[in-house]
């Protein structure tokens, strides 16, 4: 007699009893029932033992996956129970936080406000939090089960290693060099003299020119042909940030320091910079009391967060530009006079492109060459009306104006030239100017071309712009936008 082993519902074996002799099976046969129900019994027990032995090893093996997981994260995990024992770390904690440090950096994090939130459940992402003079990026998640606190788990990494992720990150465009400087003016190429003299010493300098004409290029191969080329290359537009922030990016802030500064602080762009190159864009913006404070980091070589009298000392070079003429924005009192007779050490200026000709038909065929790679188009060049219409125009944009006006062109163009047809009205007009935005046929005509464009049929673009069919057809034609 015999009963199967079953395991969720799979038969994995048998348990039997075996009569050997005629008096032996007289003696099962007369016992049939309780022995059944022994055999029953001792089948269900070992289905029970081999399923927990199967979910025994199930676990096991989760618990394998869960710290292989944890220990291939690129950041150090501590996991805590409610009294703040350890419960587990995982293998990377030790290169960021030393064994005796543990405690001491557990319960110095967790104090007040901060416990306050984990023990309400809240998440913390990111925070800054410095001991040993060392500072750490920190997250915290409490591990909630049952609707009941029952841990918490930090995941920390070193501020360091992140500054210098950062740093790479800030060196992608190291490939500017002079030679991405495009220019055969004498004007432009005296500009490139002093810059590529500038490389080489680690003074201040200040660059002058309208908007678009390559200031911050300049900035970049400046650096880049430097000796602090490896270092990161920092740019703030100090026009682009509202005036409170300014400060703040620059100098970064210490966690508390005004109301709604960010838990664990913010590292600022001069901290981001040390030992390379901080480029202040549009310098000419910037508010006279941050004026006096960059002075003084010019001055004394350190700077403070804000919230903070931590001294941090900073090695950077400062490239400062602007369009304006902080000359008269001296004599006015917009610009400290200090500040810059410290920022003109190196004036170098770069010349709007109306006042180097010479250098608009290099510059398009470089621009156009560039942006056929971005687009992968083949166009061979420009015909030569529309080199003429070009040099003629007054490029008040400078060599952006060019580059977007060259990259719609090539996006415009099928055919093997750039042709007068595709150029925009605004370089046809008569002295370069831009059609003055009162005329209404060059709005017209637009607006038509746009319809056209957006719309598949004539009758669906008619309706759109609110004409008749026939009126449409008509201004087709007399546009020429067939
Ligand atoms: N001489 C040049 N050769 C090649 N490209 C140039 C040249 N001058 C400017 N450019 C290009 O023109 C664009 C504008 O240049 P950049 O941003 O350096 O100007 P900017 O003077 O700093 O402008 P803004 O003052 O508006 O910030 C960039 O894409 C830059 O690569």
């Amino acid at each position: 007699m015999c009963s199967p082993i079953l395991v969720e519902n799979n038969v994995v074996g048998v348990i039997g009893l075996v009569a050997l002799s005629e008096q032996q099976k007289i003696q099962l046969n007369n016992n049939k029932e309780n022995l059944i129900k022994f055999l029953n019994k001792m089948s269900d027990m070992l289905s029970t033992k081999i399923s927990e032995m199967n979910i025994c090893e199930k676990q096991n093996l989760l618990i394998k996956q869960i710290e292989t997981i944890i220990n291939s994260i690129d950041e150090g995990i501590i996991a805590i129970d409610l009294d703040k024992n350890i419960l587990f770390k995982n293998k990377i904690i030790k290169d960021i936080l030393k064994e005796e440090e543990t405690n001491l950096f557990i319960s110095k994090l967790l104090q007040d406000d901060i416990y306050k939130d984990i023990l309400l459940g809240r998440e913390i992402k990111n925070i800054q939090f410095g001991i040993e003079n060392r500072n750490f990026l920190v997250s915290i998640k409490p591990i909630v089960y049952s609707n009941k606190l029952q841990g918490i788990i930090f995941s920390l990494k070193n501020m360091k290693d992140i500054n210098k992720i950062i740093r790479d990150m800030t060196l992608i465009n190291s490939d500017t060099t002079f030679d991405s400087i495009i220019g055969k003016s004498e004007k432009f190429l005296k500009a490139i003299e002093i810059a590529k003299k500038t490389s080489r010493a680690d003074s201040t300098v200040l660059i002058l020119g309208e908007s678009g004409t390559g200031k911050e290029l300049f900035a970049r191969a400046i650096h880049n042909e430097s000796k602090r080329k490896k270092r990161p290359f920092v740019a703030v537009n100090c026009a682009a940030i509202p005036e409170s922030l300014l400060e703040s990016e620059l100098f970064g802030f210490e966690e508390g320091a005004f109301t709604g500064a960010k838990k664990g602080g913010k590292i600022g762009k001069f901290e981001l910079a040390q030992g390379g190159t901080l480029f202040l864009d549009e310098i000419g913006d910037m508010p006279l009391h941050l004026q006096v404070k960059l002075l003084r980091v010019l001055q004394e070589k350190y700077i403070e967060r804000i919230g903070s009298n931590r001294q941090i000392e900073v090695d950077i070079r400062i490239i400062a530009a602007t369009h304006k003429n902080l000359d008269e924005m001296v004599l006015k009192g917009e610009f400290r006079q200090d500040l810059y007779y410290r920022l003109n050490v190196i004036p170098i200026k770069i010349p709007p492109l109306r006042e180097r000709r010479d250098d608009i038909k290099v510059l398009m065929d470089y621009i156009l060459n560039k942006c056929c790679l971005k687009l992968n188009k083949n166009i061979k060049g420009f015909t030569e009306d529309v080199y003429e219409i070009f040099l003629n125009y007054h490029w008040p944009g400078n060599v952006r104006e060019l580059e977007n006006i060259i990259e719609y062109l090539v996006n415009m163009e099928n055919g093997e030239y750039i042709t007068f047809d595709k150029v925009p009205e605004k370089l046809k007009s008569k002295k370069g100017e831009d059609i003055t935005i009162f005329d209404l046929k060059y709005h017209e005509k637009n607006l038509i071309k746009e319809a056209l464009k957006k719309f598949n049929s004539k009758d669906e673009a008619a309706k759109a712009l609110g004409i008749g069919r026939a009126t449409l057809f008509r201004k087709i034609k007399e546009y020429g936008l067939n």
